[in-house]
């Protein structure tokens, strides 16, 4: 069995987009390898231990399919990551021969030592379709079969059921039309028996459009004519939006029928609002402009603690246009993984729709934020334009929630609304400043527009 070089994983890691740790102090304390038994090229993955030796300390664990070559591939040398016992190490999903021996692996429902790769029954696979990397990678990679199948592969691992492989598995046997369809999966076993899921294999979309691109073309339509409203526009994307609403709307009731559905428990409301207020104290830190709007937005986030009914069940979790898809056929939603930051179980756990339709109610903000900012001009063109902006994401607000949800919110669900898009604004601004520290005025500014919301009825 091949020793990797820890060394090597943290030089690798240290610049990987997927790698959450980035900017932190870590090491590599521990690795454990599995083989593809008969693979060619010989083909491990390596399961990396990351320890942090910042005040925040703690660990976690990180997935590294890797290829071994007897000699250098010139043409993977951006995804080179050591030489190991004399050969050639590189991180896998960059590997089109490597990827095909996990195609087969999958296609054959192989059991190799430590791995076990599942096939679903329907599933169509075709070993001869050629690997590609998405370029798109976030906090996974993904490798597109031909125009087939697309295979997820996780990045950061944690024991037990993977959201994303279980909802999809679900919705597919519900036969839903708001997900791709389940392939496969793969497995492995740590030596504790503890198993983690290590990726999965679904239908590629391939002519499918993503809800970011298709909205930011929109609102780029509009401020290409100079004086047009949002409906005047041939951009417009209200119809979309309300299809949006209509689509989650249908895959929550899916979740609903095939999942548990409850209510919080005597204290849970209390307990999701104390979590949102110590999310809100724990991102002034990273983020001290949040300080100045930190009093507003307590009391909107405190509210939820009297709201004596809140219904609960699988939600997306982290739910924004860039993980929606347009197909011929509709919307499907993608990558049920939650917000990657919280732990696996809590992921897991039955919350409330109103999360979901925060987090796309705060995505139409920020496709229209970020369009503002590809443009220049003098100040009274970039006041205009950001008024005209408002207008585009009131209405597509107004069409997405009026389809979601039916009919007018009660009193209580508005809460809920206005607490879960203030809880969002404030994620993602500690999520912007360690990711794209550029675009943290996107969610101040929300957080400042929120904290400005009492006695506004319907929203912002
Ligand atoms: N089944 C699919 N077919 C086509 N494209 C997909 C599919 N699933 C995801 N994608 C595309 O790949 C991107 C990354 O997928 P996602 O599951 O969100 O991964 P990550 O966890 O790395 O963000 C998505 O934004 C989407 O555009
Ligand atoms: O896609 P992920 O599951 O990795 O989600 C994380 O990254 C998202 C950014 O890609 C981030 O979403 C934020 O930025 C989006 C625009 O890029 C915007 O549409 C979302 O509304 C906004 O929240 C997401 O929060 C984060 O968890």
């Amino acid at each position: 069995m091949i020793t990797p070089v820890p060394s090597d994983i943290e030089r690798y890691l240290a610049t990987a987009r997927w790698f959450a740790g980035k900017g932190r102090a870590f090491r590599v304390s521990d690795t454990h390898v599995a083989a593809l038994d008969g693979a060619e090229p010989r083909s491990v993955v390596v399961l990396a231990e990351v320890a942090y030796d910042d005040a925040a300390g703690g660990s976690e664990l990180y997935q590294l399919p890797v290829s071994l070559h007897p000699r250098p591939q010139e043409h993977l040398e951006s995804a080179r990551i050591g030489l190991w016992g004399g050969l050639h190490a590189y991180d896998a999903v960059h590997d089109r021969a490597a990827m095909t021996g996990w195609l087969r692996a999958l296609s054959g429902a192989e059991h190799t030592g430590q791995l076990r790769f599942h096939r679903c029954a329907d599933a169509r696979i075709d070993t001869d379709e050629r690997p590609s990397l998405m370029t798109a990678e976030q906090s996974n990679s993904s490798v597109a079969f031909g125009e087939e199948s697309l295979l997820k592969v996780f990045r950061k691992v944690t024991p037990g059921t993977n959201p994303d492989v279980e909802i999809h598995d679900v919705l597919t046997r519900a036969g839903s039309d708001h997900v791709a369809a389940l392939y496969g999966w793969v497995d492995w076993e740590r030596g504790d028996g503890e198993v983690f899921q290590l990726g999965f294999l679904q239908q590629f979309l391939r002519t499918a459009s993503d809800g970011w691109t298709l909205a930011s073309a929109s609102v780029r339509s509009l401020f290409a004519e100079a004086d047009l409203h949002p409906h005047e526009v041939g951009g417009d994307f209200a119809g979309e939006a309300a299809r949006l609403g209509e689509g989650l709307a249908e895959t929550h009731a899916a979740l609903a029928e095939h999942f548990p559905v409850a209510a919080l428990p005597a204290g849970g409301a209390r307990d999701l609002a104390d979590t949102m207020l110590e999310r809100l104290d724990r991102a002034i830190e990273p983020v001290p402009a949040l300080a100045a709007y930190a009093d507003r937005i307590r009391p909107l986030l405190a509210a939820v603690s009297d709201v004596s009914h809140i219904p609960v069940q699988r939600i997306h979790g982290d739910l924004h246009l860039g993980q929606t898809l347009r197909t011929v056929k509709g919307w499907k939603f993608v990558d049920f993984e939650g917000e990657p930051a919280r732990p696996l179980a809590a992921r897991r756990l039955p919350e409330s729709v109103w999360r979901d339709v925060a987090g796309m109610l705060r995505s139409f903000d920020y496709v229209a934020a970020v369009v503002q900012r590809e443009l220049d001009g003098d100040v009274p063109t970039r006041e205009q334009r950001a008024f005209r902006a408002r207008e585009w994401v009131e209405r597509n607000r107004a069409a997405f929630l009026t389809a979601y949800a039916g009919r007018p919110l009660t009193p209580d669900e508005q809460v809920l609304l206005t607490a879960f898009e203030a809880d969002k604004a404030v994620y993602e601004c500690a999520y912007e400043i360690r990711n794209r520290p550029d675009w943290i005025d996107i969610p101040l500014t929300a957080v400042a527009r929120l904290s400005d919301h009492e006695g506004r009825p319907g929203g912002e």
